[in-house]
This record gives C-alpha cells, sequence and structure tokens, in this order.
C-alpha cells in the first residue's frame, strides 16, 4: 500500500522558517516534492503578522489517520498553543489530500476531513502546491478539478498576498 499525502504548513510566530524546515527534515526520504517558501498575507479575517507557507508532497504507508498523526506531532514539536481560530502560530500543518494505491481518499469526518474543506479557498495552500507538482487535482464539490485552475478562479487580491521568496531553504 502507498499512501501519498499533501501537507500544507504555515508559521507566523518566533523563527517560522526553521519550523517549516524542520517539518520537510522530519519526513526524510519520504519527501516527493517540496515546494519553495512563500509568504503570504495572512487568510481568515484575523489583523496579524504575513505567514510563510511551504506544500509537501510525501510518500508513506501511514494512513490517514496516521498522516494527520503526524501533522499534529510536528505541530506539539514546534510548542503550538492553540488561541484564537485562524490566528497566530508557531506552526500549522494540514493534511490537504491523501491518495491511497493512487485513489483520493475523501472523508466527512470533522477529526480529519479529506480533501481539506478550505483548501480550494486558499491561494497559501494552492500556490505552493502549484509549484511541487504542476499537474496536481483536487476534488472540490463540483468535481476533480486542477490546482492551476482553482488558483486562477481566485480573486487576484488573495494571488496577489502570495508571494515566492527568492530565498531557498530545505
Ligand atoms: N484535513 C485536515 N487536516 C488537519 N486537520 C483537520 C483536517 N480535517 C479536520 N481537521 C481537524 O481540524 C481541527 C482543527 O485544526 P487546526 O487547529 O489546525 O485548525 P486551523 O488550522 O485553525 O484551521 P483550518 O482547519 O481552517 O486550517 C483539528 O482538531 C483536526 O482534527
Ligand atoms: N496566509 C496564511 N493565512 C493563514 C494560515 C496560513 O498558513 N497562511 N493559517 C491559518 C490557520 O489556519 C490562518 N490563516
Amino acid at each position: 500500500m502507498t499512501s501519498r499525502a499533501v501537507l500544507s504548513a504555515g508559521s507566523n510566530l518566533g523563527d517560522s522558517r526553521a519550523r517549516l524546515a524542520e517539518v520537510v527534515e522530519a519526513l526524510g526520504d519520504r519527501v516527493v516534492a517540496v515546494s519553495g517558501v512563500y509568504v503570504t498575507a495572512p487568510w481568515g479575517g484575523v489583523e496579524q503578522d504575513d505567514f510563510v507557507n511551504r506544500t509537501i508532497i510525501a510518500d508513506s504507508e501511514w494512513s490517514p489517520r496516521e498522516w494527520l498523526a503526524f501533522c499534529r506531532e510536528c505541530e506539539r514539536a514546534a510548542d503550538r498553543v492553540r488561541q484564537v481560530r485562524w490566528g497566530p502560530r508557531t506552526l500549522d500543518v494540514d493534511v490537504i489530500s491523501v491518495e491511497v494505491d493512487g485513489a483520493a481518499v475523501r472523508s466527512d469526518d470533522p477529526e480529519l476531513t479529506l480533501p481539506h474543506p478550505r483548501a480550494a479557498e486558499r491561494a497559501f495552500v494552492l500556490a505552493p502546491w502549484l509549484e511541487a507538482d504542476p499537474d496536481a487535482r483536487l476534488w472540490t464539490p463540483g468535481g476533480e478539478r486542477p490546482v492551476a485552475e482553482l488558483l486562477e478562479a481566485l480573486p487576484a487580491t488573495e494571488r496577489a498576498g502570495v508571494r515566492r521568496d527568492a530565498e531557498q531553504t530545505r
């Protein structure tokens, strides 16, 4: 069984770039592709500092729940404290999608909804994902759509808030 996950990592508190690099490092040779670093305007209406975001594609034999557990463990290691919804954080790692043996997993479980229900609205997820996989596709309520098309469909202001950082770290 091969399980491929798309993970979105974001941070806007502390040494954000280091926190994102640690997620990539923790995945080790499971990493298939990883975007560069994006500096992104805060999404969700809370006034706060810009985030840095990266999208990571990785393979393992983990179940969807085990991918979520991995994300939680990364957040715990970064001393993430849950405060304001969509507010500042040292590290947020979301499971955007999981494919098991090539088939997209779909779930409406509130503990792990797949694909991530807000991914299609978030340029900070779609832009780095597209860099990591130009052929990426995502299930939406309207069917399976190319990520490139979903990104194009977002308001120009949303897309303008997402900038690829020149400095690339691994
Ligand atoms: N695909 C998913 N990836 C990560 N968490 C998920 C997913 N689907 C459901 N959840 C649940 O969402 C809950 C809240 O997660 P979290 O605190 O990271 O939310 P958030 O990052 O503030 O907001 P958002 O979910 O909009 O990104 C977690 O308890 C988790 O179980
Ligand atoms: N740009 C950006 N905005 C956010 C982010 C994030 O990672 N990037 N994460 C949030 C928490 O869910 C809320 N808002």
